[in-house]
């Protein structure tokens, strides 16, 4: 489980995340929206320290990340991201950047980590690709590798940061399915992101979020079809009007 408690985050003298308070269960999806600059990306970096929060506590299955120590290390190791541009190492081959982290970290050896990249491969239908470098991919076969390599962590929770959005439109349904897949398999997911179809459907929760506050909660399908705050309910009837 991960705790938020008392959340917030200074970027020089804006307040950008403000007394963040939340619980998300293991096995959760949950949804992220709001508008431009409303605090969601640097809410997901606070959660795996990307982002130190300014004050505030989050606790990883009851323990405080904020803590130095080998086991710290290890559940922070074990929060996977997935960012909007990829972030693949481009001298490296599709295998080798699957296989980088669980070798270097020791979690798996050479032998090991391989395999699984292959099978994680073979999940992705991106086999034929594993001795390629990025350059030659797709923005869709980049963002599936880049779920691939960070699956092969074994990644208590994966953090998405608007993954689909620098993808040219025929790519998006791809990567939103290899997430479809995922979210079926009891993985805790948190989604930060503008395809609403996604957002509703596929999570167990939604959070609207506005001017670095959480405004509304709710399992997703209920924030979508019946928001209670006015704020909630102007923004999707914007966003929801094409
Ligand atoms: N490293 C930083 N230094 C200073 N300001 C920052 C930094 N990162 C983010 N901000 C500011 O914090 C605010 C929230 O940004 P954030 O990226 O979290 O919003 P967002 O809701 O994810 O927006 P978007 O949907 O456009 O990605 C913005 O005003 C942004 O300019």
């Amino acid at each position: 489980m991960i705790k938020i408690q008392n959340l917030n985050k200074f970027f020089g003298d804006k307040h950008i995340l403000k007394n963040i308070n939340l619980e998300i269960n293991d096995g959760e999806v949950i949804s992220l929206i709001g508008p431009s600059g409303s605090g969601k990306s640097t809410l997901i970096r606070c959660i795996n320290y990307l982002e130190e929060p300014t004050s505030g506590s989050i606790y990883i299955n009851g323990k405080n990340i904020a803590t130095s120590g080998k086991e710290i290390d290890k559940i922070r190791q074990n929060i996977g991201m997935v960012f909007q541009h990829f972030h693949l190492f481009p001298h490296k081959t599709v295998l080798e950047n699957i296989t980088l982290a669980p070798i270097l970290t020791g979690q798996l050896t050479k032998i090991e980590a391989e395999q699984k990249a292959i099978d994680l491969l073979k999940t992705m239908d991106l086999l034929d690709k594993k001795d390629v470098y990025p350059s030659s991919l797709s923005g869709g076969q980049k963002q599936r590798i880049a779920i691939a390599r960070s699956l092969a962590m074994d990644p208590t929770v994966i953090l998405f940061d608007e993954v689909t959005s620098a993808l040219d439109p025929e790519m998006v349904g791809e990567v939103l399915n290899v997430m479809k897949e995922l979210a079926k398999t009891g993985m805790t997911m948190v989604v930060v992101t503008h395809e609403m179809a996604f957002a509703k459907q596929v999570a167990d929760r939604a959070i609207f979020m506005a001017d670095g506050e959480i405004v509304e909660i709710n399992r997703a399908v209920d924030l979508f079809e019946h928001p209670q705050n006015p704020r909630t309910k102007e923004f999707l009837s914007k966003v929801l009007e094409y």
